[in-house]
């Protein structure tokens, strides 16, 4: 069994309905138990900033899904609720990005876990941090601390 965690972002509504989809497919899956949910998260666009405020969320999972296998069914969905990858870091209606695979370091053309620009972000460290505190990232040498303004969503939690 594989513990695995991923991050759920969203900026085109109805977003909580996106992030509560994309969690409800993963879990249908039969390889794929979702053990832990953060909480949800309001948080202001990095990177491409005009354009409105993500939801995000990360989600601890069980799996025996191998790395690629998560990774096509996880572009299964955003493709399903209708991810246009037109602008490059533009809006979307559902991302699903791997962060962590157990505590290996994968490098394929199609995937690299951990993330590797999860440790810049802080929309990704926080609601981590909130249900895996134990998690200790590897810093690439030389990066500096997170970025952006990070805020819980009040309210039911998924
Ligand atoms: N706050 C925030 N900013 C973002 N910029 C990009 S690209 N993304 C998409 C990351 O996969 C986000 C995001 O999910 N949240």
């Amino acid at each position: 069994m594989n513990q695995v965690y991923i991050a759920l972002g969203t900026n085109i509504e109805p977003r909580e309905k996106f992030l509560e989809e994309g969690l409800h497919r993963l879990q249908d899956h039969e390889e794929i138990n979702v053990m832990k949910t953060s909480s949800i998260y309001q948080t202001a666009p990095v990177g491409y900033t005009k354009q409105a405020d993500f939801l995000n969320m990360v989600i601890e999972v069980e799996t025996t899904c191998s790395p690629l296998e998560l990774l096509d069914y996880c572009q299964q969905i955003e493709s399903e609720l209708g991810r246009k990858r037109t602008i490059r870091f533009g809006p979307r209606t559902l991302d699903l990005d791997i962060l962590l695979y157990n505590q290996e370091n994968i490098e394929m053309e199609r995937l690299t876990i951990p993330h590797p620009r999860m440790h810049e972000r802080a929309f990704v460290l926080v609601p981590l941090n909130e249900i895996a505190p134990h998690v200790i990232l590897p810093l690439p040498d030389g990066e500096k601390d997170v970025t952006g303004a990070v805020k819980k969503l009040p309210g039911k939690d998924l």
